[in-house]
């Protein structure tokens, strides 16, 4: 579905991606991991189009995608939900939901179906954006982004300051959409058990390359993927 070859891109002359490749099949989850800048959200801002690719080639259906503004790459079905969600604060859920529907032409009806895939927003409908949790501002982002009707979903950190415990609940919603809306994934994390948790394939990104990569299978030899990220090793 999405084939990236030798991407490379950052910011003017500053290099962040140095020949980075990716594939993600139709229904596939693909976890990239990586600490503090080593590119993880430069890669998905460069995949939506908000950063120009230096070099390389990206693929979105058999269709190059790199020449492309943002808005056409969500028309095509990428979806974004970047890191810090960015919702609008003084609109409420609903109105957040409906101006993504409205500014991708999407169906009216979509807002109403997205609310009911993730029922914590049904409550929450009519409150401001700005007067909800991190985590419930973070499921709003997802709505968000799903009213769009994306068939690639780009998720940049969403565990980011957000609870444990509300943590747990968005891996339980990620999962079932994933399925239940047929999505395929490239969620970029540093939370290592939330993306062993959801996905199929992680790759690990290092200074602006991938440095290797494992199916879940591997990944949950946890020994080896946390030494090989040097993080802590958690007990067995
Ligand atoms: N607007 C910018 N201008 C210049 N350099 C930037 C800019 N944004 C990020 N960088 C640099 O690019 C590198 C990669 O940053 P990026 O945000 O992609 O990392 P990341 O892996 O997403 O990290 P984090 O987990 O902290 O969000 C870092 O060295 C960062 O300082």
């Amino acid at each position: 579905m999405l084939e990236i070859r030798n991407l490379k891109g950052g910011y003017g002359s500053i290099d962040v991606l140095r020949g980075i490749d990716i594939t993600v099949a139709k229904g596939e989850f693909v976890g990239i991991l990586g600490h503090n800048g080593m590119g993880k959200s430069t890669l998905l801002k460069t995949i939506i189009g908000h950063l120009p690719a230096a070099g390389g080639t990206m693929t979105f259906e058999g269709r190059s995608i790199a020449a492309l503004p943002p808005p056409a790459r969500v028309h095509l079905g990428i979806g974004y939900v970047p890191q810090g969600r960015r919702i609008f604060p003084q609109l409420t859920v609903r109105e957040n939901l409906t101006v993504a529907a409205r500014a991708t032409r999407r169906p009216a009806a979509i807002v109403d179906e997205i609310i009911a895939e993730l029922p914590a927003l049904e409550r929450l409908s009519s409150r401001k954006g700005g007067a909800l949790s991190g985590g419930e501002q973070q499921i709003l982002a997802l709505g968000r982004c799903l009213c769009t009707q994306p068939r690639l979903l780009l998720l940049d950190e969403p565990t980011e300051g957000v609870q444990p415990s509300i943590v747990e609940q968005m891996a339980a919603t990620l999962a079932r959409l994933h399925v239940s809306l047929g999505l395929s994934t490239i969620l970029v994390e540093q939370n290592l058990d939330f993306i062993r948790a959801l996905a199929d394939r992680i790759a690990v990104l290092e200074r602006g390359r991938i440095t290797s990569e494992m199916s879940r299978a591997e990944a949950h030899d946890a020994h080896r993927l946390s030494a090989l990220m040097g993080f802590a090793t958690p007990s067995p």
